[in-house]
Order: C-alpha cells, then structure tokens, then sequence
C-alpha cells in the first residue's frame, strides 16, 4: 500500500500505536532541539514541540503527503520533567513522582497543504509510593533512559500506577481517539 501519510518520529511507542489507526504510513526523522524557553508554559511547549517536529518532518518528506509528529512530557508542580540525562536524573524523577500525582502532556501535530493543526491531550497519573529498592531496580532495567519523566506506563513501571485519568495511549505517546479525529480533519482518514 503506498503511504498516505509521513510519521515524524523516532519513537517506536508512536510507530506502534498509529498502526492501530490503519494508516498506512512511512516515518521521515527531522532533527528538532527540545529546548523549554524562559516562561514557556509547559502546555505551550509541548505544542510548540509537536509543531515543530511536523514542520521540519514536512520540509523533508520526499512527496507532499500530510506530516504527523507528537511530542510527550511529564508535569508535576509546573515542573517539566522530560527524558533523564543521567542516573542521578532519573532517580531524582522518580523519587519525586512517588506517591504523588502528575500530568501527562501529549502534543500531535499535523501539518498539510501548507496548514498546521496540533492537539494536546493532558492525563492524570498517580504513583504510590516507590521504596529506594523499587527506583534503584526500575533504573537498572534500562526502561527509564528513553522515557518523559522517566518512566514507561506500559512497561515495568506499570506496577507503580495506582490509576489514570485520561488517555493511556497519550501517556504511552500517541493519543489515538484524538490522532484518529485529526487524521479526519487533514483527509488523510475519510468517513
Ligand atoms: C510517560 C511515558 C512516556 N513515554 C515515552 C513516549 C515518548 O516516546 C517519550 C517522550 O519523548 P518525546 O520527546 O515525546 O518523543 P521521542 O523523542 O521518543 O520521539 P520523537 O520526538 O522522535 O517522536 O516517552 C512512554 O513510552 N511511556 C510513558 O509512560
């Protein structure tokens, strides 16, 4: 099936999820920085994000088809916590999402025909509480490193997830109820 549809994204948890939406599609891999400005609200930014990685994945795809790209983050007290740049990092992360509630931010963003429509789909998580032994063993999975806010809900970190409120596909990347409308919206699904 020719490809109706570019997928900005590196991330294997993104490629996986659109599948389900019967797509079909190829990934195209713009390098955009992930910088948070001065004041940015984290809402802001994580739109900013996906709509940045939709324009610069559309001024690289080799046909004119409609460009997809999201972008997660994890927010506790108006903090950002994106992906651990190290060890002590993580750790950190994780000993501040302990027994408390977060939010889970996901941007998608279509760019098409020269226009550009972002979503933001927001999700309450709540953790218990995690002992030093459970985020020294999570850490040393490896799970954590490639994670916003450090932790994968549909991996190991799943047993530390008391409840959500939301939508687990955008906690895991790619909010499919919301990409599924959006895909609708830019022609790229019909009906
Ligand atoms: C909170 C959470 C995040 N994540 C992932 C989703 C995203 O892949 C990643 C956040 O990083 P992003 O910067 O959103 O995306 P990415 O760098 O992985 O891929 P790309 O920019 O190329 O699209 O964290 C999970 O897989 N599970 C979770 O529970």
């Amino acid at each position: 099936m020719p490809p109706l549809l570019y997928l900005a994204s590196a991330s294997p948890r993104r490629s996986e999820l659109l599948v389900m939406l019967e797509v079909p599609f190829e990934l195209v891999l713009p390098r955009v920085e992930e910088q948070r400005r001065p004041n940015e609200a984290a809402a802001d930014y994580v739109q900013r994000l996906a709509q940045d990685k939709a324009t610069a994945g559309a001024a690289m795809a080799p046909r004119p088809l409609p460009v997809l790209a999201g972008d997660t983050i994890v927010v506790l007290d108006d903090d950002v916590l994106e992906k651990p740049v190290d060890k002590a990092d993580g750790l950190s992360m994780l000993r501040r999402l302990s027994g408390r509630n977060h939010q889970v931010m996901t941007a998608m963003a279509l760019a098409w025909q020269g226009r550009l429509e972002v979503v933001l789909v927001t999700t309450e998580v709540s953790f218990r509480t995690l002992s030093e032994t459970d985020i020294e063993r999570y850490w040393a999975s490896g799970e954590p490193t490639d994670k916003a806010g450090g932790y994968g809900i549909q991996g190991l970190a799943g047993r530390f997830v008391v409840r959500i409120n939301g939508s687990y596909s955008a906690v895991v990347g790619l909010p499919l109820v919301e990409t599924e409308a959006l895909l609708r919206r830019g022609g790229v699904l019909s009906g």
